[in-house]
């Protein structure tokens, strides 16, 4: 399968900063979500699931066709609660519909974690709606219960080394699990909607402890009312994944380099892009002083 990135001579930078300041302002307006938390969590998590559908084998799903959008994938467990991001970006596909659902969605991703204060990311445009016959089957996305050897075969997957696969689990410093979506809970209080290297502190400081939570499932809690998925938690039981846990922890600018390129593979798998395709750099509503 190939999927050449479609350039659009007549869009600027100007158009998708006009849509990213709308994504940006609506994130800022819509406080409320999840207790507060804001919207910002769940977009970066729509932005990875249209992209983690991809598999490297066949150069098949990823956010090219934008088929989130179709049931088949927007009702795979692994997608419950997405539909809140995905409700929260129809109004701005209703007023820039020039747009594809495969750029909408990356580029609310990459908009929620530059507002978070999180680092720049950048992004090329030129994703083009598919038809629903080109959805992905459910199944693709990763499940939580599971160790190292399970997490670097995944990643494997989406072309990404360990590295990689550390820098992009560091995302889990943003929002938090909700029973109702996919069986785990917390973490308390603590779920935070800035981007920073908190996820790699907090796993080599606290205490875990592994126990069944409401739902029957295992995950690792904390005494200060911290959460681990399993497959967080397998970040510090391989000695090769603990070496670069220690490194982000240490060095945030470091975890921030890392995760700005893997989060752009991440959203750019299976796309070529011609030469000289744009790419861009969007300011944040903080450097345009609005
Ligand atoms: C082995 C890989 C991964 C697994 C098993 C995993 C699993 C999960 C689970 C179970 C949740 C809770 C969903 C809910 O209950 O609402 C979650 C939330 C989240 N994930 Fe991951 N994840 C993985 C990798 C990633 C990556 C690569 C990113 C982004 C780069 C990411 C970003 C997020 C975000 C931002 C949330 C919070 C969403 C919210 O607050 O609504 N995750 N993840
Ligand atoms: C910085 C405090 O947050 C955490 O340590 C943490 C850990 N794992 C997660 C896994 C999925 C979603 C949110 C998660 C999360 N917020």
């Amino acid at each position: 399968i190939v999927h050449i990135a479609a350039i659009n001579k007549d869009r600027t930078i100007d158009d998708y900063q006009r849509i990213y300041n709308k994504i940006a302002e609506k994130i800022r307006e819509d406080d409320e979500y999840d207790g507060y938390i804001g919207y910002g969590p769940v977009l970066v998590r729509l932005g990875w699931h249209s992209s983690g559908t991809y598999n490297k084998e066949n150069n098949s799903g990823g956010s090219y066709g934008g088929t989130y959008r179709f049931k088949l994938e927007n009702s795979d467990p692994s997608n419950n609660g997405l539909q809140n991001a995905a409700q929260f970006l129809d109004p701005i596909y209703k007023e820039f519909n020039w747009i594809s659902h495969g750029d909408l969605y990356t580029l609310g991703a990459v908009c929620a974690i530059q507002e978070a204060q999180g680092p720049k990311i950048k992004w090329r445009p030129g994703r083009v709606d598919l038809p629903e016959s080109a959805t992905p089957e459910n199944g693709r996305l990763p499940d939580a219960v599971n160790g190292a050897d399970y997490v670097r075969k995944f990643y494997a997957r989406l072309r990404m080394n360990d590295r990689e696969a550390v820098a992009l689990t560091g995302a889990h410093c943003l929002g938090r699990t909700h029973l109702k979506n996919s069986g785990f809970d917390g973490p308390w209080g603590a779920a935070s909607s800035s981007f920073t290297n908190e996820f790699f502190i907090n796993l080599l400081n606290e205490q875990w402890k592994l126990q069944k939570n409401a739902a029957g499932n295992k995950q690792y809690d904390s005494p200060k009312g911290y959460m681990m998925l399993e497959t967080d938690y397998a970040l510090i039981q391989d000695p090769i994944y603990l070496k670069i846990v220690k490194e982000y922890a240490n060095n945030e600018a470091s975890f921030f380099k890392d995760f700005a390129s893997s989060f752009q593979k991440l959203l750019e798998n299976g796309i070529d892009y011609p030469k000289g395709a744009p790419e861009y750099i969007f300011k944040t509503l903080d450097d345009q002083d609005m």
